[in-house]
C-alpha cells in the first residue's frame, strides 16, 4: 500500500466569530459532514485551543517522558480507584506490538488523576488542555448534531455526561532496524470523537480506500476523527476510520483526547439513518460498556488470530 493524499482541512473560525452574514457556519458544517463521510478524519484549524498551550503541553510531556523510568512510574492509579481505566503512567507490555508509553488522565474535576511531580507546570498544562478539548468536543458534537440532521439539542441530552472522557499524553519509541516499526497497531477508536495534537515527528496514518494517508504534523492544527459510536448512530454514514502510528527515527509525542459517552448508554443506528429514510440498520444495538470490555479484552488477552479481534463489525447485521 502506498501513501498518498492529505486529510481534509476544516476552518472552525466561523464558530468563534460574531455574525455570520457570509454563511461561514453552514459551509464549515458541510465541510465537517463531507470529511466525516469520506475520511472519518479532518484537520481542524482555528479550533479555539491556543496553539501556544498545545506547544507547551507537548514540550512538557516530552520532558516528563525523558525522565528515568523509576520517576515516570511514580504516578500510579490510587488503590481502589473507580476510574473506568487506570489513571497515571503506563507502558505497553514488552509482548505488545505497540511500542509506546502514556499518561492517562480523566476530567480533573472528578479527582481520579495522578500526576508526576516533574516537570513543573506539566499538570497545569494538562488540565488546561483537558478543559479546552472538552469545549472543542462539545462544539464538534453540536456540529455533528447539525450535519447529521438530528433534532436540535439531541446530543446535549443523549451525551451530556463527561465522566467517561479521557486524555492520553503519548510517547512513541523510535524506529529500530530489527523489528517492524509499529507504534500503535491499526485500529478504530471506540468512542464518539477523538482529538489529536502531535509534535513534528509524524507517523499517524489514516486508511482511506485501501491507502494509508499520512496525518502530517501541521503546527497549531488538531486532527479530529469519528469513533465507532458516531459510526453506529449514523448507521455507517459517518466513518470510524482505521488508523495507526508508524514509528519514525525519533521519539514522537502526541496527546489524544477521547470525547466519549457514558458506559450505560444503549447505542444503535438512529431513526434518522434507518426507519425515517427507509434503510435497514446495519448494526444491532449494544450497551456501550459491553463493547468497551470486549475492546479491552483484545488488549489484555489478544486472540491468536487477527480476525478474532473484536471491532464494531462484531455488531454488524
Ligand atoms: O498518537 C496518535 O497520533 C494517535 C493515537 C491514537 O490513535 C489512539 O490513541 O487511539
Ligand atoms: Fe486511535
Amino acid at each position: 500500500m502506498s501513501t498518498s493524499g492529505a486529510l481534509p482541512v476544516v476552518d472552525l473560525a466561523p464558530f468563534f466569530t460574531q455574525g455570520d452574514e457570509a454563511g461561514g457556519v453552514a459551509r464549515a458544517t458541510e465541510a465537517v459532514r463531507e470529511a466525516c463521510r469520506t475520511h472519518g478524519f479532518f484537520r481542524a484549524v482555528n479550533h479555539g485551543v491556543p496553539p501556544e498551550l498545545m506547544a507547551r503541553a507537548l514540550e512538557l510531556s516530552a520532558a516528563f517522558f525523558a525522565l528515568p523510568d523509576e520517576e515516570k512510574a511514580k504516578p500510579r492509579p490510587a488503590e481502589g480507584s473507580e476510574a473506568p481505566l487506570p489513571a497515571g503512567y503506563a507502558r505497553q507490555p514488552a509482548h505488545s506490538a505497540d511500542k509506546n508509553e502514556y499518561l492517562l488522565v480523566f476530567d480533573p474535576k472528578i479527582g481520579f488523576n495522578v500526576y508526576p511531580a516533574e516537570p513543573a507546570g506539566f499538570r497545569e498544562a494538562v488540565e488546561e488542555c483537558y478543559a479546552k478539548f472538552t469545549e472543542l468536543g462539545l462544539l464538534v458534537q453540536e456540529i455533528l448534531n447539525e450535519c447529521m440532521g438530528l433534532p436540535q439539542g439531541f446530543f446535549r441530552d443523549f451525551n451530556g455526561d463527561r465522566g467517561f472522557d479521557f486524555m492520553a499524553a503519548l510517547r512513541y519509541f523510535p524506529a529500530t532496524e530489527e523489528e517492524n516499526n509499529n507504534g500503535l497497531s491499526a485500529h478504530e477508536d471506540g468512542n464518539c470523537i477523538t482529538f489529536v495534537i502531535q509534535d513534528g515527528v509524524g507517523g499517524l496514518e489514516v486508511l482511506k480506500d485501501g491507502e494509508w494517508v499520512p496525518a502530517e504534523p501541521v503546527e497549531g492544527s488538531i486532527i479530529v476523527n469519528i469513533g465507532d459510536v458516531i459510526h453506529v448512530l449514523s448507521n455507517g454514514k459517518l466513518k470510524s476510520a482505521t488508523h495507526r502510528v508508524v514509528r519514525k527515527p525519533a521519539h514522537r509525542h502526541s496527546f489524544a483526547f477521547f470525547f466519549n459517552i457514558h458506559g450505560d448508554k444503549w447505542i444503535e443506528p438512529l431513526p434518522e439513518f434507518t426507519a425515517k429514510i427507509g434503510e435497514a440498520p446495519r448494526y444491532r444495538g449494544f450497551v456501550f460498556n459491553e463493547y468497551q470490555q470486549l475492546r479491552m479484552r483484545n488488549k489484555t488477552h489478544p486472540p491468536s488470530r487477527p480476525e478474532d479481534v473484536v471491532h464494531i463489525t462484531h455488531y454488524a447485521i
